[in-house]
């Protein structure tokens, strides 16, 4: 079976964007010419009659930047702050780009008790599906400044890989790209270990494939490789591929849409019973 060429059909798709992918990294700004691609490339699929959710990260980086901070916050309430400063800074930026391409961006800013509750998800369920009725490009990230949850627990729901793959599952998605600084999935981090090997698809995600993902390597990412494998984990187990390409270059996207062989690809592996709920509640 060649899983590249199904990727082409693929009709409703979740894009996740990391931080590292957004900013430069000697100064912590945006990078603006790749924010551009990368509006260009959600604009063009959205244009080809897809739905286009995009997940993106960067609230606390462009926030400390935009105050003045050296580096990466530590303190709880200070990510918080920045969160708030680069979240709304994050969000005109993307609104202005998507308007140049006709496009109308919605923001929907979430919290681990969106999830959680079941009436509160029905309520995100519902506003995302209308949303995408009525033809807009969801604009998704954490709800940092008003919860702790996020900053505070990344290795668990508390990282926007996460996130995307919880709500692949729940507005039912049938890929989820995430965006990193890496190509791919290596057997090790090839960041330390240069013997690391890239590996292409991945057809059953077994214990022996999670133990490899690792920490993040840079200063700005958060969760790694390990929250990448959890967020497969969900979203194939709700029937969706995912792939995991490098978002140093956001041309990459219609790249991997057209089935070429970019980034590691999680083929869709929809289980019988499957209960988003359940893998919430896992990651608790
Ligand atoms: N097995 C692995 N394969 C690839 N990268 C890995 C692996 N284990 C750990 N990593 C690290 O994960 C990083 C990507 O995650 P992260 O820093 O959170 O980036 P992003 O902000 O783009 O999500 C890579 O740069 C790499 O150092
Ligand atoms: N929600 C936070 C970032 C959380 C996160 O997952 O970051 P990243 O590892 O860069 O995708 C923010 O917008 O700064």
């Amino acid at each position: 079976m060649n899983y590249r060429e199904l990727l082409k059909d693929k009709k409703r798709v979740v894009i996740k964007v990391g931080s590292s992918s957004l900013i430069h990294k000697e100064t912590g700004r945006l990078d603006l010419r790749k924010l551009e691609v990368l509006v260009r490339e959600i604009s063009d699929l959205h244009n080809q009659g897809k739905d286009v959710v995009l997940v993106t990260s960067g609230a606390v980086a462009v926030g400390s930047a935009a105050l003045g901070l050296n580096e990466r916050p530590r303190e709880l309430k200070v990510k918080q702050a920045c969160s708030a400063v680069g979240q709304a800074r994050l969000m005109m930026i993307y609104q202005k780009l998507f308007a140049e391409y006709n496009q109308m961006a919605a923001q929907i800013l979430m919290t681990k008790n969106t999830m959680v509750n079941n009436l509160n998800r029905m309520h995100a369920r519902n506003t995302f599906e209308e949303l995408l009725t009525l033809n807009t490009i969801p604009v998704v990230n954490e709800n940092d400044s008003i919860s702790s949850f996020e900053l505070e627990a990344l290795d668990s729901f508390g990282d926007n890989d996460t996130l995307s793959a919880v709500i692949a599952a729940l507005i039912g998605a049938d890929l989820l790209i995430l965006l990193s600084d890496i190509d791919g999935l290596f057997t090790d981090d090839p960041n330390t270990n240069p013997d690391a090997k890239f590996i292409d698809t991945v057809e059953k995600l077994d214990e022996k494939l999670k133990s490899m993902g690792k920490g993040p390597g840079s200063k700005v990412g958060t969760g790694g490789m390990a929250t990448k494998l959890t967020a497969a984990e969900i979203a194939t187990a709700a029937g969706a591929d995912m792939v995991i390409a490098n978002g140093g270059d956001f041309h990459v996207i219609h790249k991997v849409m057209e089935g070429r062989n970019y980034g590691t690809l999680f083929v869709g592996n929809q289980k019988e019973e499957f209960y988003l709920i359940d893998y919430i509640e896992k990651l608790l």
